[in-house]
């Protein structure tokens, strides 16, 4: 076995897409039988427009699989200023949905870096979240995708992911433990070997000193 070859995939390969994909028709006919399913008419007036409404609702929530992750931090720039501080942007707001349920997980992304002379439009920070947001995920999946895109394309010193989120399937479902939140992170670099680090980060993330 040739051990220099790397057989673990970066975890922001781009997920395997369905090709041929079905039609819209035969998603809209989908919805129609889970409706039939659910005990109700799907042609009584109320129902007759919710396949469309759904198909376009996935439309909507799934797009991320037609974007290019990486593609949207390739445009760096060089920083001038010499600035090799900490850049943090915190609260960014998250919405996704489990791959066990299709429910969605709601909360919000806390994503840092240290920069090695390249920087990066803060924007592309939350288009990232949100790229890997609008896919099927699970949460640290979906943490590790972030943090580690950000690492393999701007290449930092260092990056942080914290992501917190409520789980919808286990408060509206299941388990029905409303208030309870996930709490996942991923460090990468001088934020794996460095506690004070992690600490700066977690302060300027509003995350107290934890
Ligand atoms: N680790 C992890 N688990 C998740 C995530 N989203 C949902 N889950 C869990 O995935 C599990 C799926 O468990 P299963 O036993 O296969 O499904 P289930 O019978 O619907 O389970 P319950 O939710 O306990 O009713 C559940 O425990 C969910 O709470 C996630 O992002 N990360
Ligand atoms: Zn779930």
């Amino acid at each position: 076995m040739d051990t220099t070859v790397e057989t673990r995939p970066p975890a922001h390969a781009p997920t395997r897409v369905l090709r041929p994909r079905p039609t819209r028709a035969q998603a809209e006919e989908a919805v129609r039988t889970l409706l039939a399913w659910t005990g109700d008419d799907p042609d009584r007036e109320g129902l007759r427009g919710t396949p469309d409404r759904v198909v376009r609702a996935y439309e909507e929530f799934f797009e991320g699989y037609e974007e290019d992750p990486v593609a949207l931090l390739e445009r760096t720039f060089e920083e001038t200023e010499n600035y090799n501080e900490l850049v943090v942007l915190r609260d960014i707001r998250l919405e996704s949905h489990c791959e066990h349920h299709i429910i969605p997980l709601i909360g919000k992304a806390h994503v840092a870096y240290l920069p090695d002379r390249r920087v990066v439009g803060i924007s592309k920070l939350a288009r990232l979240v949100d790229v890997f947001a609008h896919r099927l995920q699970i949460q640290e999946k979906l943490t590790a995708q972030i943090a580690d895109t950000i690492h393999s394309v701007l290449k930092p010193r260092g990056v942080a992911v914290v992501v917190d989120a409520a789980h919808q399937c286990m408060t509206t479902r299941g388990v029905h433990k409303p208030g309870v939140s996930m709490v996942t992170s991923r460090m990468i670099g001088e934020f794996e070997s460095s506690e004070t680090l992690r600490r700066q980060f977690f302060a300027m993330a509003g995350m107290g000193g934890a």
